[in-house]
């Protein structure tokens, strides 16, 4: 079987203002991703983790190596036709919820399909299959300037499941909320993954990562380690994700 999302020696170079002083940000990242995994990246700031969902979601280009989505590299993917591979393939969770004011929450979450095009028949087909289970339901009339924080970011993460992407990328998706609301948007990514959404999530968090089923460790610019949930519960995945943030530190 081939993965859905497959790295092969990715690099990434940044040259700077004047291109005096290239720093290398990722030196030769090799992974892959099967479909229905939910894998977290995890590293020190500064370690290349946003550089690398970057790349992935083809909001940038890497200097070197191949990332390869469902067959299609996406370094041939043209400049003028990625904002229409990424909203026919990708989804996106941010820690910023970025909805937009002046729409209600239910044309918040079609605003992908009305990007794609869709009916409206597909629209409120997909909206009435997903909005009981982010329990969005009463919400829908609703501006995002009247939700809670956990409200908002449900119905992000309803506006990223709502295409049915392939791959979902979640940059910090709990960066702006409180430990409960943590709790509630993990315990929906679980869900969304065992009903087969295959997920990469970026987290300096290691509750976070707890709820993922493998963790990739990245220090400087490398793969430095990484770790399989496998029977473990998520209070155990989250001893052993801690103890190997732990030794990552100390060996500095
Ligand atoms: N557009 C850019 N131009 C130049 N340098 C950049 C750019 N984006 C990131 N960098 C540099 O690349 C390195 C890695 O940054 P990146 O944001 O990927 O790290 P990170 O692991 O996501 O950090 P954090 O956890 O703090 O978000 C940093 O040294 C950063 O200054």
């Amino acid at each position: 079987m081939s993965s859905l999302l497959r790295l092969k020696n990715v690099e990434k170079t940044y040259y700077g203002k004047f291109k005096t002083h290239p720093e290398k940000v990722l030196k030769g990242i090799s992974f892959e991703v099967e479909a229905g995994e939910f894998v977290s990246i995890m590293g020190e700031s500064g370690a290349g983790k946003s550089t690398l969902l970057n790349l992935i979601a083809t909001l940038d280009e890497p200097s070197g190596g191949t990332i390869t989505l469902d067959e299609t590299n996406l370094n041939q993917v043209p400049e003028d036709k990625r904002a229409k591979f990424r909203r026919e393939n990708l989804g996106f969770i941010f820690q910023d919820f970025d909805l937009l004011d002046n729409f209600n929450v239910q044309d918040n979450i079609f605003l992908p399909l009305v990007l794609a095009k869709s009916s409206l028949e597909l629209m409120t087909d997909r909206l009435a299959e997903i909005a009981p289970r982010l329990g969005l339901t009463d919400l829908l009339s609703k501006r995002p300037y009247e939700l809670s924080g956990g409200q908002e970011q449900r119905v992000a993460a309803a506006r990223a499941i709502i295409t049915q992407p392939k791959l979902l990328l979640a940059d910090e998706p709990t960066g702006a909320l409180d430990s409960k609301t943590s709790e509630e948007l993990l315990d929906l990514l679980e869900e969304l993954n065992d009903r087969g959404q295959t997920t990469l999530m970026v987290t300096h968090s290691a509750v976070a990562a707890s709820h993922s089923k493998r963790v990739l460790f990245i220090r400087d610019g490398m793969i430095y380690h990484q770790i399989y949930r496998g029977e473990l519960n998520q209070k155990q995945f989250l001893t052993r994700i801690s103890e190997s943030l732990t030794a990552m530190l100390d060996k500095e």
